[in-house]
């Protein structure tokens, strides 16, 4: 059986979409990993699934689920991509995504510009302790890590050259640090000023992506806990810029970004077996 399927990127962290409401494929760890494979299937960071909304404030159902198969809470630019797709589809400039991360509103800025409203952020992680001396993480840190939810895990770690460090390395040997109980997305972070900053992110379950959109907001987040930065910041990733904004008077954590559709196709079901 033929399946459509969409191929867009925000700033590189890349995605392939399925509208399940129409097909209503049946998903597993061994579909997903081959669907996201970039040799034995289509490829991609993370597979989105859309489906009918189950409250009736949102306008779509958004499920994202890691290239290793895991399902992540979250995910900005994703979440920004389906945006995209949405506003190709039905032409407004405004809607509500349902994700496990609970409503996101997003709005179209032009149309290769979408700004998400990821909630608030989830600090019960106040001030992580780490299970171990971050001395032994061999990271040439400018400032005490820091880690926060938005909607999925996030640990923060402040360089003072980004350049000199290998997030390969320690993300992979970060990402399921015992003190994380879901694992982590490992963000390391150099402040260029109080308003700008570069940051490359290990991602849980897709490894070193070249833009992470949860990542950029937790950055900005555990920059201004932590008195590097203004609620006001670019974050410079390998693959572009998102602009976030931690809303003082809502809480909220604001993204903006560029996404972009790659092409459509269309793939046989039955050669990706359960
Ligand atoms: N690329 C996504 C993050 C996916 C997060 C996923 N790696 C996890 O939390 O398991 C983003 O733009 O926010």
């Amino acid at each position: 059986m033929n399946i459509p399927f969409y191929k867009m990127h925000g700033i590189g962290n890349d995605f392939v979409i399925i509208d399940n409401s129409v097909n209503n494929i049946e998903l597993n760890e061994r579909r997903i990993k081959t669907l996201c494979d970039r040799r034995y299937g289509i490829g991609c960071d993370q597979l989105i699934i859309l489906s009918k909304p189950k409250d009736s404030n949102a306008d779509i159902y958004v499920r994202f689920f890691n290239e290793g198969g895991d399902e992540a809470g979250a995910c900005g630019n994703g979440s920004r991509c389906v945006a995209g797709w949405l506003h190709h589809k039905y032409q407004r400039k405004e809607f509500t995504l349902q994700t496990n991360a609970g409503l996101l509103p997003v709005e179209v800025i032009d149309n290769h510009t979408m700004k998400v409203n990821m909630g608030q952020p989830r600090m019960k992680w106040q001030d992580i302790p780490l299970s171990r001396d971050v001395d032994t993480l061999n990271l040439p840190l400018s400032g005490d890590p820091a880690a926060v939810s938005m909607g999925n895990p996030h640990a923060t770690f402040f360089v003072e050259d980004l350049s000199t460090v290998d997030p390969v390395f320690s993300g992979k040997m970060l990402e399921k640090d015992p003190l994380f109980a879901e694992g982590a997305n490992i963000g390391f972070v150099q402040m260029l000023d109080r308003q700008s900053m570069r940051v490359r992110v290990w991602e849980r379950g897709a490894g070193l992506t070249l833009a992470c959109g949860s990542g950029a907001c937790a950055s900005v987040v555990n920059a201004v806990r932590r008195g590097f930065a203004d609620r006001y910041c670019e974050v410079k990733m390998d693959g572009g810029n998102l602009i976030i904004e931690w809303d003082e008077e809502t809480n909220n954590v604001l993204m903006t970004g560029a996404v972009h559709f790659s092409f459509t196709g269309q793939f046989d079901l039955d050669n990706y077996p359960l």
